[in-house]
């Protein structure tokens, strides 16, 4: 699965929004930008953890499932608050964001995964957003160890580095694997699709924040 978002995971990784990120030369506008579709994407993002808790039998996933929720809107979405606090915005702008068409296809993708299939569809779909911050928030730890103290990004790097979230995407591979061990050679193709195409929107969601850009041509950016 993996191997097949190699492409794409790697892309990510290296551009705009994540490199100035990781130096601190990231705009404030830009990360406020990414930070309100974030705000909102995470409060679905704990929705799907429900669906699938509602759907999953095995009291271990449930467990999860669980406690990713209460870990998206108790500890994940502070960080938004505490730096949107700090660039003067509300928490009643917070909650009526304008969502952007690249952050609405991937709610959307997940939420429709969440409500009309099977526990082991809403564990592949999840799993990018797990593990690419984990990943990306280990090696901006490392990459910019030297000067991560003088880094306004600091706390959001420090938030995804944990070793928190890095167990949530190892618990969620080796479930996936056991689940997976019986499928079919056409299940696993649906399942490793889920998973790429969830990688894809990781990328989009932040080359787009980058760019601001709500919808797809910036002369369609009317005030809705
Ligand atoms: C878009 C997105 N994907 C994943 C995460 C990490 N939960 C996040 N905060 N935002």
């Amino acid at each position: 699965m993996r191997k097949a978002a190699d492409l794409v995971w790697e892309e990510g990784y290296q551009q705009p929004f994540i490199r100035e990120l990781g130096e601190g030369t990231l705009q404030r506008e830009r990360f406020a930008f990414y930070l309100l579709q974030d705000f909102r994407y995470v409060n679905d993002y704990a929705r799907v953890h429900a669906l699938g808790l509602a759907k999953a039998t095995d009291p271990e996933i449930m467990a999860f499932m669980l406690k990713v929720q209460n870990g998206a809107l108790q500890v994940e979405t502070e960080v938004h608050r505490s730096y949107l606090a700090s660039y003067g915005i509300t928490e009643e702008q917070m909650n009526n964001v304008r969502q952007s068409a690249f952050a609405r296809a991937y709610t959307s993708n997940i939420l429709s995964i969440a409500y009309g299939k099977d526990i082991l569809d809403i564990l592949v779909a999840v799993l990018p957003c797990a593990w690419v911050y984990a990943d990306y928030g280990y090696r901006l730890a490392a990459e910019f160890a030297d000067t991560l103290d003088d880094n306004p990004y600091k706390s959001w790097v420090d938030m995804y580095k944990t070793d928190e979230f890095w167990q949530d995407s190892v618990w969620l591979l080796e479930h996936i694997e056991k689940l997976v061990a019986d499928a079919s050679e056409e299940r696993k193709r649906e399942l490793i699709d889920i998973f790429v195409t969830g990688v894809e929107n990781e990328y989009m969601f932040w080359a787009s924040a980058y760019d601001m850009q709500y919808t797809w041509k910036p002369e369609w950016n009317q005030e809705r």
